[in-house]
């Protein structure tokens, strides 16, 4: 499976840019979540790299072939592209069965295959089969129905399971009836004597492809209905509907229906596979149950997945890596915990976790020893501990360099004749702060900002309701759901939310002693809202 590279993408139209300057490199085999809120540029990004949108300007690489690149004029079509594609609205034939649905796409595929010996090879497998009569036995006794007939369907998907067959080699297989216990030595032999002939005539590989001159001979072919049904069967296989081959999509629930969806995609082996929201149109139990299935899929196809989602709990429990985009910009690519754990900068903090994190302002300088001393809430005391070192006037002198590098480079591009302003400018992240009574946030004026001025971002699993401690709440609301109680918690004027594990009871209005623990504590710069470190916090009686 190959490796993805975009450099330099950009997507506008007109003045808006969809994607800007978007570097990512997709590695093999892994699972990617684009990420972000609506309208952030993750449908565009996925349908340029799939071919389906033309790029503004940038490159982009599908394993050693560039598929994209505006300055050298390169521009694979999409079918080229050897990619897979499931959407939101995935839309089956109705009009034909499951087993239609899944191989029409593969009856149009004409390519350069190699050109091999259907008849040898099914022949040479069946001699191997018969040849160990007592599985096919076993197999052929468990689908005997109460009246100990055989329920021949089963037989056959039972076969084709067992065997990796297709419905013709098992319909012969079935048609030797070897659960009477007749003798097949016979047709063994002719069999292979079959085989014998075909490789005596021409030089077999052990695929059967004819080989001439050491190189497997190929044609531009179609494939044989045993290809394509082979096809069929291995991805039935993969997401369990081999039993509803005869069916028509309207006599499928949903989940079986997206099912049919994703072996349809996988029949023709894309090394990519994309998917677009492709569990938004299931409930919320099926999108589960369906989130499991790509999972699994996902390890047993070994092909890379990127998927498109604006659920981040979707993106979080499946991902190998999340990509998460806002406006047009690339704001993180890592791994799902360290998203969670360690985020860039105030929005990713904010847009993963659920509840959301509990962001509190605070004014603070460090000390000599490294900790960093800081008054929050209406004026108390606490101290942010550092899990790394960390010197924080040199954070802010690298901070500093990096915007002036960054506007240096805005301004070298913005004289450029080809440049467009980006009408949808980039600014920074709002970030709530929940009170007792709220303020539109949006009427907030923005302060003068110093390098005193820090956000705290507290996971609400990070917070405790304690025996005893200096931090002292109030019960705001409660809601249990008995594995664990959302709670929010007011300390002076502000709300904190917390989860609370076990199935205790809160009286709203109670005191509540906190504790907030844990080591990932995220210390944000307010003026960039950058993550500057995470670490432990305490506070001072
Ligand atoms: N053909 C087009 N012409 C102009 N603007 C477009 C066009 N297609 C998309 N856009 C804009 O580009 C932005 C990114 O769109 P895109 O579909 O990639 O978003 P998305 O992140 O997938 O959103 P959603 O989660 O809502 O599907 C949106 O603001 C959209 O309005």
């Amino acid at each position: 499976m190959p490796e993805i590279k975009l450099e330099h993408v950009t997507k506008r139209w007109g003045k808006f840019y969809a994607v800007d300057d978007l570097d990512l490199v997709i590695e093999n085999n892994s699972f990617v979540t684009l990420l972000g809120p609506s309208g952030c540029g993750k449908t565009t990004t996925l349908r340029m790299i799939a071919g389906l949108e033309t790029p503004t300007s940038g490159r982009i690489t599908i394993g050693d072939q560039v598929v994209f690149d505006s300055e050298l004029g390169i521009n694979v079509p999409a079918n080229k592209r050897k990619v897979g594609f499931l959407f939101q609205n995935y839309a089956l034939w109705p009009n034909m069965t499951v087993y239609d649905n899944i191989a029409f796409g593969l009856s149009n595929v004409k390519e350069e295959l190699p050109t091999i010996d259907f008849e040898a090879k099914n022949a040479a497998r069946l001699a191997e089969i018969l040849a160990n009569p007592g599985e096919v036995v076993k197999i052929l006794e468990d689908c005997r129905d109460k009246k100990g007939k055989i329920d021949e369907k089963k037989a056959y998907i039972k076969l084709i399971d067992a065997f990796t067959l297709s419905i013709y080699t098992a319909k012969k297989l079935y048609g030797y009836h070897l659960e009477q216990g007749k003798d097949v030595s016979g047709e063994i032999a002719s069999l292979r004597a079959k085989v014998d002939s075909a490789r005596k005539s021409q030089t077999l590989n052990e695929n059967f492809e004819i080989m001439q001159g050491g190189q497997v001979v190929t044609q531009t072919r179609k494939l044989s209905k045993e290809e394509i049904d082979l096809a069929v069967r291995r991805v039935s296989r993969i997401v369990k509907i081999g039993m509803f081959m005869d069916r028509y999509p309207a006599e499928l629930s949903g989940g079986q229906q997206q099912r049919v969806a994703i072996a349809r995609t996988l029949a023709p082996k894309p090394t990519v596979l994309f998917m677009d929201e492709p569990l938004s149109n299931l409930d919320a139990k099926l999108r589960l149950e369906m989130r499991y299935e790509l999972q699994r899929l996902h390890v047993e196809t070994g092909s890379t997945f990127v998927y498109v989602t604006h659920d981040q709990m979707e993106a979080m429990t499946l991902a190998t890596q999340i990509c998460l985009i806002n406006n047009g910009v690339l704001q993180q690519y890592d791994a799902p915990l360290t998203v969670y754990n360690r985020p860039n900068n105030l929005f990713v903090a904010d847009f993963v976790g659920n509840p959301s994190i509990n962001f509190v302002e605070a004014k603070g300088t460090q000390r000599p020893d490294g900790a960093v001393e800081l008054t929050v809430f209406a004026g108390r005391k606490a101290i942010f501990r550092p899990k790394e070192n960390l010197d924080l006037n040199q954070w802010f002198l690298d901070r500093d360099a990096r915007q002036a590098a960054q506007e240096a480079a805005h301004k070298e591009k913005a004289a450029q004749k080809s440049y467009v302003e980006k009408s949808n400018k980039d600014e920074t992240f709002r970030y709530h702060i929940a009170k007792v009574v709220e303020y539109d946030d949006s009427l907030r004026e923005e302060p003068v900002l110093t390098n005193e001025d820090l956000v705290l971002g507290i996971r609400p699993e990070f917070l405790d309701i304690v025996d005893d401690s200096c931090l002292e709440g109030e019960i705001y609301g409660a809601m249990p759901t008995g594995m664990e109680s959302t709670i929010k918690v007011r300390i002076d004027d502000f709300l904190l939310t917390g989860v609370i594990f076990g199935s205790s009871l809160f009286t709203i209005g109670a005191k509540a002693p906190l504790s907030i623990s844990g080591k990932n504590i995220m210390l944000f710069d307010r003026k960039s809202g950058q993550c500057i470190a995470v670490g432990s916090l305490e506070f001072e009686a």
